[in-house]
């Protein structure tokens, strides 16, 4: 960037690394905020993607990147949805137009795009405890660099982070925490952490009082310790009088705050503090989700938090008509159970808005519980609660209940305890990328003894199987289903014990075993093979896990036998099933298809199933070439 820097007009496109930072004026880093700010709105309106949070950390952003020296210094961020700031600062403003797209920017850090980047995982809670570690190594390694953590105020209600602090307390690592304290997550924080930290957050920040009596102070000549006593003195009763914070103070972290995180120069001056000390410490910067785009600022539901596509820059509302999700028959139908069910409860994590439980705390707000970002928790005080003699319905995103699968198996499971785990966005969602994708869940948790797993194929099948899912109190539950608008209502032609049969070809060649929303795939894919000459039925066996024992009968009658999941192969349905047939004697040949264990990369849900080879075409090509290999045991005419 040259010594001059550009009119204002260009400022940001004169940025194209932190350094160029380093050079701009108190002036002129306003006006940047100000064009990033209008950058974000801009792109994001156009590919949907996490507004609120980043137009709430650009003036942190910049004073960390002008404070720090990025990569050497590490900025990592928890959940690393808010670092689109950071992506602009460091060469990436081009990469905007296809952010979440596949191909293009992640919506998180990437290691791959940067090597400012670290933290890839989007699960919530995490960054303290990379942090810890990451600043132990640098101080063993004898590495004079500095780490810096952003987490939010979402995330410190995670328990993760108290893990994490309760180490880094005990330790003189370089270690610069910036709690992001927007006093939400999607809805307001909850919790007793959040209000103590709104009782930092309302005070004035005494540390610009502070500041004040260090100017007067400073006009006198300089007199050494007794100044430095005087001032402490001023500080301590300061601190009392203002802003009580022995909550972090009394783990041993020294707190710079509450400091406007809005005010550059104010976090500059507090992050150059921070980083003098050398030493664990906590920088606590109040900040606005949404900031400086009304329609944000305004969205009580959650400050457009992550608008999933483009919408309206002047009204903030999505372009795309609505339709019909499968999050919404859950909360209508969760409702209704509710009415009858004075023993039904709600838990959310944090995501009451997203996942449909906030239906069911209009209504019932005294039977519904929003736990934090705390999975592990909701899913042992969901436990608690059924001990209690309540069913409890969780309500998460697919891939969030992987971290609680010790407290699903031992605390809920072990105990025979009714609590249904609801999981939307399962299987392959899309644009979050791998670690939002809910296909671990057919796997990972059906090996839990008692453990009882349904995939709906429509609304009509969850609605149904939600209400099985409650009636039962010998164990739990789980309800999975994906993200986005549910797919029409498949009849079933009959049904064989558990399971439906929803289509029969005029011989018993293929059985295809059609798990959940891929019911669709399943009839397109039996539709090309029946073309090819074999005969397919296409059953859906609802409750996935354990597999129910019709399908092993079924199998019997049948050539071969394929099976259609979205979830991890590794460990999935078609494993059940094939593992069921052998248990049973049923030597039909069995093709599983589902998705590889992988870290598959972001796309559209359509194109990374495409990509992965689940569409009807692929299959059916690939069943052809198979069946053809069985060829005497499955005759075409
Ligand atoms: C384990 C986990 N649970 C839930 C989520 C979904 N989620 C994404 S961002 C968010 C809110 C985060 O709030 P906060 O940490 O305060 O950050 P802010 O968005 O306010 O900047 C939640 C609940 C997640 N990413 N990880
Ligand atoms: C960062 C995070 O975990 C959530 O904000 C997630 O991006 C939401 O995903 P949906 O858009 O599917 O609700
Ligand atoms: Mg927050």
């Amino acid at each position: 960037m040259s010594d001059s820097p550009s009119t204002p007009a260009g400022l940001l496109s004169s940025i194209t690394e932190p350094g160029d930072l380093k050079r701009l004026t108190a002036e002129q880093l306003i006006l940047l905020a100000a064009e990033i700010r209008d950058f974000l709105v801009a792109k994001v309106s156009r590919t949907g993607g996490h507004l609120g949070p980043n137009l709430g950390v650009v003036e942190m952003t910049l004073a960390m990147h002008r404070v720090f020296d990025s990569p050497r210094d590490k900025i990592l961020f928890d959940t690393g949805h808010q670092a689109y700031v950071h992506k602009i600062v460091t060469g990436r403003q081009d990469g905007f137009d296809l952010l979440r797209q596949r191909g293009g920017l992640t919506g998180y850090p990437s290691q791959a795009e940067s090597e400012h980047d670290l933290i890839e995982n989007s699960h919530a809670s995490t960054a303290l405890s990379y942090a810890d570690g990451l600043a132990k190594a640098f101080t063993l390694r004898g590495e004079d660099r500095h780490v810096v953590a952003v987490v939010g105020d979402g995330a410190l209600t995670g328990g993760m982070c108290w893990e994490a602090l309760n180490n880094i307390a005990a330790t003189r690592n370089r270690l610069v925490i910036v709690v992001n304290d927007n006093g939400r997550s999607y809805a307001p924080t909850i919790g007793g952490l959040a209000d103590h930290l709104s009782t930092l957050r309302l005070n004035p920040g005494y540390e610009k009082v502070l500041d004040l009596v260090k100017d007067a102070l400073g006009q006198t000549p300089v007199v050494g310790k007794p100044v430095f006593e005087v001032l402490h003195a001023v500080k301590k009763g300061i601190k009392d009088a203002i802003s009580p914070q022995p909550m972090f103070e009394d783990l041993g972290l020294k707190y710079i705050g509450p400091v406007d995180g809005h005010d550059q120069q104010a976090m500059e001056s507090a992050l150059r503090r921070a980083k003098g000390f050398n030493a664990p410490v906590i920088v606590h910067a109040v900040t606005r989700k949404g900031y400086g785009y009304r329609p944000a600022e305004q969205d009580e539901a959650d400050c457009l938090h992550g608008p999933g596509s483009a919408f309206d820059v002047e009204t903030g509302k999505l372009l795309a008509a609505p339709t019909l999700k499968w999050t919404k028959v859950f909360s209508e139908e969760l409702v209704r159970i509710a009415d009858e069910r004075p023993d039904i409860v709600g838990i959310t994590a944090a995501m009451a808005e997203p996942t449909g439980i906030a239906a069911l705390a209009k209504k019932y707000p005294e039977r519904t519980y929003d736990v934090g970002i705390a999975e592990q928790h909701a899913a042992t005080s969901a436990a608690g609660l059924a001990m209690g003699g309540l069913h409890p319905v969780v309500a998460v995103y697919a891939t969030f209940l992987n971290r609680a699968f010790d407290q699903v198996l031992l605390d809920v499971a072990m105990h025979r305890l009714p609590v249904t785990f609801v999981l939307d966005r399962a299987g392959i969602t899309g644009p979050d990328g791998p670690s939002h994708y809910g296909m671990w869940d057919m796997s990972v948790f059906g090996v839990v003894p008692g453990l009882r797993i349904a995939a709906p194929r429509d609304a009509a099948t969850l609605r149904e199987e939600l209400r099985e899912a409650v009636a039962v109190d010998d164990g739990p539950t789980i309800v999975r289903f994906p993200t986005g608008s549910v797919a029409p209502d498949t009849p079933a032609l009959r049904r064989v014990g558990q399971v439906d049969v929803l289509r029969e070809g005029d011989r018993e060649d293929i059985l295809l075993v059609a798990v959940g929303s891929f019911v669709g795939l399943a009839l397109d894919t039996a539709e090309r093979l029946t073309e090819q000459g074999y005969g397919v039925t296409v059953v859906d066996p609802r409750w996935v896990r354990p597999v129910p024992i019709e399908l092993t009968g079924l199998a019997a009658q049948h050539r071969a036998v394929v099976t259609l999941e979205d979830g991890v192969r590794t460990g999935g349905v078609g494993d059940a099933v094939a593992s069921a047939l052998r248990d049973a004697g049923v030597a039909t040949p069995l093709r599983d298809f589902g998705v590889p264990a992988g870290f598959h990369p972001h796309g559209s849900r359509a194109e990374i199933l495409t990509a992965l080879g689940l569409t009807a075409q692929d299959i059916a090509r690939d069943v052809t070439e198979w069946a053809s290999s069985l060829e005497a045991s499955i005759p075409v005419t």
